[in-house]
């Protein structure tokens, strides 16, 4: 059955269309080598997406909340306008473990995707923006497509925090965790992929490879390259999850 005309191409599967948004090019393509099959770019105004198939598009959206914001934000709004808007945007790439939760080649999906920088200092301690009566810290993907994407792929579900400074000290990461105990990994963009996500309606998953441990900064202990390889695969028995996902599931 065809259910969506997309650019000259019909899409004859049911499931959404998924922006899957990392921060670099290394992740992108890490996700890219999941399907096995040639990309092709399609260029946007400040960003460009990697298109496989008729169903996924991949943007490097940049290191950092701020600018994954920005790129998500376009590609969203470049889908809507062309009437193939997207069902589903995923985070994905590399992170940083709190161990031993998390331990290094682990996967981790988010049941909650955190801001764990935003708000004020105050002399009795951090207090989160919320509590200054603005905006949210919080973003819950679907329950059904986080408990389905764990079963699949094995990656442990917890909360996944956005930082804007990657933690650099046992003082931090203990301080991050005493106020988020849920927390399995930290990275940098997830929150930002989601609050662009939420403003266009559209549901947010985020998957994080475990490359280094959360704590005292080793740059020489991250192990990129086996995160970039549990991504890959993790990303590829995902993947029929992502397709399989209705829109019942959605309504959650
Ligand atoms: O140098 C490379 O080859 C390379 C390949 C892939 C990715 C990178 C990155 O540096 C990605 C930066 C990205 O990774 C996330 N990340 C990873 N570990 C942490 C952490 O401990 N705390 C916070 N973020 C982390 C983050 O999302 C960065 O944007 C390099």
């Amino acid at each position: 059955m065809v259910l969506q005309a997309h650019e000259g191409r019909l899409i004859t599967a049911p499931g959404p269309r998924v922006l899957v948004a990392t921060a670099v090019p290394a992740e992108r393509d890490a996700v890219a080598r999941a399907f096995g099959t040639q990309a092709h770019e399609v260029p946007l105004p400040g960003v460009t997406l990697h298109r496989v198939g008729d169903r996924y598009d991949l943007v490097a959206a940049g290191v950092g909340p701020a600018l994954a914001a920005a790129s998500t934000a376009t590609a969203l709004t470049a889908a809507a306008l062309r009437g193939t808007p997207y069902g589903l945007v995923v985070s994905a790439g590399i992170a940083g473990g709190f161990p031993p939760d998390a331990p290094l080649g682990s996967l981790v999906v988010a049941d909650t995707v955190t801001a764990a920088d935003l708000g004020a200092e105050t002399p009795d301690g951090f207090l989160p923006v919320t509590e200054l009566g603005f905006g949210t810290v919080h973003h819950r993907p679907p329950e059904s497509l986080v408990r389905e994407a764990s079963a699949a792929t094995g990656a442990r579900v917890g909360t996944v925090l956005t930082v804007s400074t990657v933690t650099g000290s046992a003082e931090r990461a203990a301080e991050l965790r005493a106020r988020h105990p849920r927390a399995l990994a930290e990275a940098m963009e997830g929150f930002g992929v989601a609050e662009a996500a939420a403003a266009h309606g559209t549901p947010v998953l985020e998957l994080r490879a475990v490359s280094n441990p959360v704590g005292p900064r080793d740059r020489a202990a991250w192990r990129i390259a086996d995160a970039l390889a549990a991504l890959t695969e993790g990303f590829g028995k995902l993947a029929p999850v992502l397709e399989s996902w209705t829109s019942h599931d959605r309504a959650e």
